[in-house]
């Protein structure tokens, strides 16, 4: 699954930390890739001091095994570290190892989630076409419905997808996403349908409030679900986890 946005710093590794985290809570074996190879931060999130990265896989410093890490919550990361900038521009060796990896943990995990950077750049967009399903992370903002809605347009139109999923992070009053959801569902319906044979669903996943805690568990680096479980945004990833996993358990 990747974790993408439009705008940046809208919430993703957020989102993709503490979902793991609440995977994991179930039982469930999970893996964040940090797929933002340009910029990566999950390792600040996580409060994580890797020696071993991604990098040191893509120059054979060391295995894929070495460098995959626990990480607080449960759950386990490969992450990119920052400034790798030789690998932020999707060259074909980039493509080969990237694939390469992902065959590789596949069978390992029972969720793979790729924190993805934020646009519409190649390495993005290529990150998100290694995924079964895309989740959209965007706050109410004009400026990061804007670039939501660019990003889910080029999803639909040339990765061809019929279905994305949608987290309206920082909302500030209730019923904001399934307003905020609506509206741009009936925008790209435009783009993408109705032809027959061809519907489009962008559906609400999770609408998680604007929330302090969130800010003071980043601040300490910390998991909002391990240091604040009762916070609105904690029950809200949480019923987020359940709602994937009632979805998978719905597939053929
Ligand atoms: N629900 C929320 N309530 C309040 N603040 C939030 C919430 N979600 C995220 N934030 C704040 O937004 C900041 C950015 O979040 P995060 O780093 O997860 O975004 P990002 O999309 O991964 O960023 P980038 O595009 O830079 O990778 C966090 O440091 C946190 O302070």
């Amino acid at each position: 699954m990747a974790v993408t946005s439009g705008k940046g710093g809208v919430g993703k590794t957020f989102v993709s930390a503490n979902l793991a985290a609440a995977l994991a809570a179930r039982g469930e074996r999970v893996l964040v890739l940090d797929a933002d190879l340009g910029l990566a931060n999950l390792d600040v999130v996580l409060n994580l001091h890797p020696k071993l990265t991604l990098h040191d896989v893509f120059t054979e410093r060391c295995t894929l095994e070495q460098a995959i890490l626990p990480a607080p919550g449960g759950f386990h990361v490969l992450l990119a570290g920052s400034g790798m900038v030789e690998y932020s521009r999707l060259t074909p060796d980039v493509r080969d190892k990237l694939l390469h990896i992902l065959e590789t943990v596949k069978p390992r995990f029972d969720w793979v989630v790729l924190d993805t950077g934020a646009g519409i750049s190649d390495v993005v967009l290529f990150a998100v076409s290694m995924a079964n399903d895309v989740l959209v992370v965007a706050t109410p903002e004009p400026t990061s419905l804007t670039d939501a809605y660019a990003t889910i347009k080029v999803l639909a139109t040339q990765q061809n997808r019929r279905h994305v999923g949608l987290v309206i992070n920082q909302a500030n009053r209730p019923g904001e996403g399934k307003l905020i959801c609506g509206q741009l569902q009936q925008v790209l319906q435009r783009f993408v349908g109705p032809t027959p044979g061809q519907t489009f669903k962008l559906e609400l996943l999770s609408e998680v409030k604007n929330d302090q805690m969130v800010r003071q568990a980043v601040l300490k680096r910390q998991l909002l679900l391990e240091h604040y479980p009762g916070s609105d945004a904690a029950q809200a990833i949480r019923a987020l986890a359940t709602k994937l996993l009632e979805q998978r358990a719905a597939q053929p």
